[in-house]
């Protein structure tokens, strides 16, 4: 299958430090592919080396099979990056000609607005919009050249339950009519809305690169925590921590620690289960943690 874009070995450092590590991606044409993980993981920065905002310090970065610096391949994309900033004096019709001129192709303006659910707010000036109007408006630019691939680096931040379904569909309607995506989130849960194929990056590096189902049984873990003197070896244990007398344990199977530790009689009391951020679930599988207390 083509690849539309590639990293090759790609490490990207701002002084010391190092955004990205040496990641090596492919973006086959027709996939939406979702880019997980948490704050100051690397995704922004994987997307402003695609999109040619941001060179490589060393490894190699392609983008529809040329290089990302060179302005014919930029045309052919499309990106909405995290914060925009767009001319409040103009309308909405205006900004989707504006951005549309830099193009050989445009896509038709109405049905664009439709698709983001902007359709009737045409003649509105963008400082009159609200903020979920003003993001979805951003998102809807970043397809208004027609592009064969679009980055889209948190789309829904900051959107209502509403608006953020207006957005999903317009995505989704780009990617079934055959274009490729690749959207960056914290939420597994917007990525299974969307992708098929899910690319976990943590500390710069890659950690997963599979499909969602895949990739939520490795973050789907919970925090158990509890006050107890001692605990005996305790089944599906990633990681452990004592704190403020209470010790915490990060597992796959919750119902089977808890059963298990019911059964082992040691006594305890306070038991509490909750989810873990995405951030808690990569450290608890990349710590070297004993899984014993
Ligand atoms: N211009 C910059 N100068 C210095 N450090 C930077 C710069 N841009 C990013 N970084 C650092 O690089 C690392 C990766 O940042 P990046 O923005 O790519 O992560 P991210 O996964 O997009 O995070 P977020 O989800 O918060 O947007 C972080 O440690 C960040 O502080």
């Amino acid at each position: 299958m083509t690849v539309l874009a590639r990293t090759i070995e790609a490490t990207r450092r701002y002084g010391d430090v190092l955004a990205l590590d040496r990641v090596t991606l492919d973006i086959r044409a027709g996939e939406l592919v979702g880019l997980l993980g948490p704050n100051g993981a690397g995704k922004s920065t994987l997307i402003n080396l695609f999109v040619g905002l941001r060179r490589p310090t060393s490894g190699t970065v392609e983008l529809l099979g040329g290089s990302p610096q060179d302005p014919a391949m930029r045309r052919g994309i499309g990106m909405t990056p995290q914060e925009t900033g767009l001319p409040e004096s103009l309308r909405v019709s205006e900004i989707v000609d504006v951005v549309s001129a830099h193009f050989p192709e445009r896509a038709d303006k109405g049905e664009l607005l439709a698709r983001f659910g902007l359709g009737d707010l045409a003649r509105r000036q963008v400082g009159g919009l609200s903020g979920g109007q003003k993001r979805r408006l951003a998102v809807a630019l970043a397809f208004a050249g027609k592009p064969r691939l679009v980055f889209l680096d948190e789309p829904t931040t900051g959107l209502d339950v509403e608006a953020r379904r207006a957005l999903w569909d317009g995505i989704r309607s780009f990617h079934e009519d055959g274009g490729t995506v690749l959207l960056t989130s914290h939420y597994l849960e917007e990525i299974e809305a969307l992708a098929q194929r899910v690319v976990v990056v943590g500390h710069g590096q890659v950690l997963a690169d599979d499909t969602v189902r895949a990739v939520r049984e490795i973050v789907g873990v919970r925090r158990v925590s509890l006050v107890a003197d001692d605990l005996p070896e305790l089944p599906g244990v990633l990681g452990t921590e004592r704190a403020d007398g209470r010790i915490s344990l990060v597992t796959t199977d919750p119902d089977r620690l808890v059963v298990e530790l019911v059964r082992s009689g040691t006594p305890f009391s306070g038991l509490e289960i909750r989810p873990t951020t995405l951030e808690e679930a990569f450290l608890a599988i990349t710590s070297k943690e004993t899984a014993h207390v």
